[in-house]
């Protein structure tokens, strides 16, 4: 008699190049206060740790890019902010997934910027951005805001939250 094994059967793994291609939305806040910057590293067992990132996240499926940013950020500096003008949109194509990381001028409106995922934070000025290393997605907006007197990042913000 023909007796026949059960098969499991897995679901194909994505090649490393469908994995590439992989969309990831993701926005990141540039946090002004007194002409600085908050530029936050990412902590170790997280994918890119030890790079310099501007806090954020992945964007939900039912979230703007706006909402997305308000909930990451007082879920991970437990603080608030004002989400200003958008600065750049750039996509880099990291081995796990393609990042399209959109980065917003913000500014700090309550509490105090606590760690609870990063290793650590700096305020820097515009100028001192380039010492860091960053995460490759974030090489575009650190080279606009370094073009960019930081009374412009102040105003322009401010006039856009107004507004809204
Ligand atoms: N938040 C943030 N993520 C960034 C930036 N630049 C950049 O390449 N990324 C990458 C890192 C992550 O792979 C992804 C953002 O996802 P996330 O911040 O929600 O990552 P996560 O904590 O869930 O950690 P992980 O699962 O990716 O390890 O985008 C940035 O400026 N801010």
């Amino acid at each position: 008699m023909h007796t026949s094994e059960p098969t499991t059967r897995q679901a194909p793994q994505p090649t490393p190049q469908e994995l590439q291609q992989r969309l990831i939305r993701v926005v990141g806040a540039a946090i002004m206060r007194n002409d600085t910057v908050l530029c936050a590293q990412r902590g170790s067992g997280k994918s890119l740790a030890g790079y310099w990132e501007f806090p954020g996240g992945k964007i939900e499926a039912h979230e703007t890019p706006q909402q997305a940013l308000h909930r990451e950020i007082e879920e991970e500096l437990q603080c608030e902010i004002i989400v200003g003008s958008e600065l750049c949109t750039t996509r880099y194509p990291y081995d796990f997934g393609t990042v399209e990381l959109t980065t917003f001028l913000c500014h700090l409106v309550g509490g105090e910027p606590h760690l609870t995922e990063h290793q650590e934070v700096r305020w820097l000025s515009p100028n001192h951005l380039h010492e860091l290393d960053w995460a490759p997605a974030d090489r575009e907006a650190v080279k606009l805001l370094e073009g960019m007197p930081s009374t412009v990042c102040v105003v322009s913000d401010f006039s856009e939250a107004m507004q809204s």
